[in-house]
């Protein structure tokens, strides 16, 4: 309990992410902050060295984690870090500020998970190189999902619009974004599990679909590197989880089109769902975005809407 008004020595923070972006199924993944400057991401502090490891929770959304710490995702990460380093580290007086709400589709998980491997990393020295650090993370978010996936941890630890490379010893590289573009993330306030999101999708895809998503991941990388906004925004389609997850979010066809209908970009499943990402061209639309999503979308009181802005540093020392 005394970890909760304890002063801390360091403070970390890991930023929102929203897997997919609609078009990259697993392979995109993009990091975002509030326009207005509020931390939406997880907070760790490092509140002292002593003799064992201790976790306190505190936070908005604290009510959505296991009542029993010992399953805290940030304290699993302590000990896999441990054992990649090879070394007894000493114990530490932990709190966590989960500002992030839980299987809401805003990596979650991957937020505590990377504010913790960033904050190990950095407090003893660096003893793990970044692709080292960002294995360890895909693992540890792996263990939650199901799969390992980079499409959260990578842009919540890295910043920026990331597309993953398979097979490639760089994991993942930025690409461009358009700075004046804003994403509304709008969570309703109910909880829907990766795991179980991941189980209503189809376990194969024929040559012609492959091909097409292939095609319209290529169509959106190549507009953002020639700048073309428009066959950008046109690009953003999920031809693989959307379908399936369709019966998990009934509301997106409607709250798509009322939103388009007044040009903004488009609106997609972050991530898993059940958040909703709205693409805007500019704050005005941004703010219709956000007035309309929370009117018509937000269920009850865990739910949030925020207008953002892409993240461009990720994971940092506050
Ligand atoms: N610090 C933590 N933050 C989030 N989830 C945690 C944490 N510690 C343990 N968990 C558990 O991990 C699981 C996270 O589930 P899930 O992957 O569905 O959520 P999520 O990461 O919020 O989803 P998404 O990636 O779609 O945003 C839950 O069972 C939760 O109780
Ligand atoms: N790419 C993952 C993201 C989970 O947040 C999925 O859609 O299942």
């Amino acid at each position: 309990m005394q970890t909760l008004n304890m002063a801390y020595i360091k403070r970390y923070y890991a930023p929102a992410s929203t897997g997919n972006l609609s078009v990259g199924f697993d392979l995109l993944g993009a990091a975002f902050e509030p326009v207005s400057g509020e931390l939406f991401g997880d907070v760790l502090d490092i509140c002292a060295e002593q003799a064992e490891m201790t976790l306190a929770i505190v936070g908005r959304y604290v009510h959505q984690l296991p009542a029993d710490h010992s399953d805290n995702l940030v304290l699993s990460c302590f000990y896999a870090f441990e054992r990649k380093v090879g070394q007894a580290l000493p114990r530490l007086a932990l709190r966590l500020h989960k500002n992030l709400p839980v299987g809401s589709g805003l990596g979650s998980s991957a937020c505590s998970i990377v504010v913790a491997c960033y904050a190990f990393n950095d407090y003893f020295n660096k003893p793990l190189s970044n692709v080292e650090l960002l294995q360890l993370m895909a693992e540890a978010e792996g263990g939650v999902s199901g799969s390992v996936h980079y499409d959260n941890v990578a842009p919540s630890y890295l910043g920026g619009l990331q597309l993953m490379l398979p097979q490639s010893e760089h994991i993942c590289r930025r690409l461009p974004w358009f700075e004046h573009w804003r994403v509304v993330l709008s969570y309703p306030g109910t909880v829907l599990s990766t795991k179980a999101a991941r189980a209503v999708l189809p376990t194969e895809l024929s040559l012609s679909h492959s091909i097409e998503f292939a095609g319209m991941l290529s169509r959106f990388v190549s507009a953002l590197y020639i700048k073309d906004e428009a066959d950008a925004a046109a690009a953003l389609q999920d031809l693989v989880a959307e379908q399936a997850r369709i019966a998990l979010l009934p509301e997106l066809p409607q709250l798509r089109a009322a939103l388009c209908a007044r040009g903004i970009l488009h609106l997609g499943i972050s991530g898993a769902g059940p958040t909703l990402f709205a693409l805007c061209q500019n704050d005005s639309q941004a703010e219709f975005a956000a007035h309309y999503l929370s009117r018509h979308y937000e269920k009850n009181q865990d739910a949030t809407t925020q207008i953002c802005r892409l993240s461009l540093s990720g994971a940092r020392a506050l």
